[in-house]
């Protein structure tokens, strides 16, 4: 176990009844980072953050919380742990103080906490309003507000901003970050569509039906995208040039009569592709270098068979 991650799995795996779900999944959650856990609907995030959260039945495989085994120190453990999982529970005909008033006093928290996570979350000017009077996203912001109550250090978030409209959106993503830049919160959130974490997550994990198909910096999966930038060659007859120049074309796809797209490489090769097609009696009419967006990026680790 490496000392700087809160959340380390080590070859996970669960099955519902004889349905295997999930398969060696092997997480590993720094300290202090915002960890983007994605995946397509069904792939076994919820299962995962269940599991973590201790609400399945012990599964194949280790899980360590704050460098200590789940299985051992449970109780201690999820202390330390906030979560919203699903749409929270909450008393639709209280106030939002009222809400958390409930949940602070039963956990016998300090007076004056309420308010400090309504500022927190940013309700401090509706928490007087019934709660059935509040926005989708106002009862996921309160939702996480009962979570931050104890003051957690981790937070273990599934799909927070589901449902929630562009605004709502923006406020959670601005929470978050808060959270973890100015109350040192590392958290972990899943969701199942990249745009929602792009600019949040500094760390991803993707999972891909029950196996992580990629793990690691922000910036590796956007290094990703470079690598797979595609060459797009416009000319008269795309089958003509494959067959003419197997060496350099034979693996290329024909995407049209006149186009052809293979994996770039360099500056060189681009030239001595041009040189051997006009050699060839070949015209070129247009070259263009095309790079896969995240979402593509996401959407081709996603129907990858490999995993990690
Ligand atoms: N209680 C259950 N009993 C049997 N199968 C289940 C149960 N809960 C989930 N599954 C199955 O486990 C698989 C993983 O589900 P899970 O909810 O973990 O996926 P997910 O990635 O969170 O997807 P979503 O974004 O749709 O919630 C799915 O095929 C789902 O049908």
């Amino acid at each position: 176990m490496s000392t700087s991650s809160l959340v380390e799995t080590d070859r996970l795996s669960f099955s519902y009844g004889a349905r295997s779900i999930l398969h060696d999944v092997s997480l590993a959650v720094p300290a202090g980072s915002i960890y983007g856990f994605l995946g397509p609907n069904g792939a076994g995030k919820s299962t995962t953050l269940r599991i973590l959260l201790g609400l399945l039945p012990a599964p194949a495989g280790t899980v360590q919380l704050f460098g200590h085994d789940l299985a051992r120190h449970r109780v201690a453990l999820l202390t330390r742990v906030g979560a919203l999982i699903e749409n929270p529970s909450l008393y639709d005909h209280l106030s939002g103080r009222a809400n958390l008033e409930v949940t602070r006093t039963l956990r016998g928290l300090a007076r004056g906490r309420s308010e400090e996570v309504l500022a927190l979350v940013g309700l401090t000017e509706h928490a007087h309003r019934p709660v059935r009077e509040y926005s989708l996203g106002m009862r996921q912001r309160l939702g996480l507000g009962l979570a931050l109550l104890p003051d957690p250090d981790l937070l273990i978030l599934d799909e927070p901003t589901n449902g929630l409209d562009p605004n709502g959106i923006i406020d959670m993503r601005e929470l978050l970050r808060r959270l973890q830049r100015e109350q040192g919160k590392t958290i972990l959130l899943s969701s199942h569509l990249i745009s929602e974490i792009e600019r949040l997550a500094t760390h991803v994990g993707i999972i891909q039906q029950g196996r992580l198909v990629f793990q690691g910096q922000m910036a590796e999966l956007q290094n990703l995208q470079l690598t797979n930038r595609q060459l797009v060659v416009e000319t008269e007859s795309a089958a003509t040039c494959r067959n003419l120049l197997p060496a350099i074309l034979g693996t290329a796809q024909v995407t049209g009569p006149g186009t052809l797209m293979l994996p770039y490489e360099s500056r060189e090769q681009v030239a001595a592709l041009v040189e051997q097609l006009v050699a060839a009696g070949q015209p070129v009419y247009h070259i263009s270098c095309q790079q896969p967006n995240l979402e593509e990026t996401f959407l081709q680790l996603t129907e990858t068979t490999h995993a990690l």
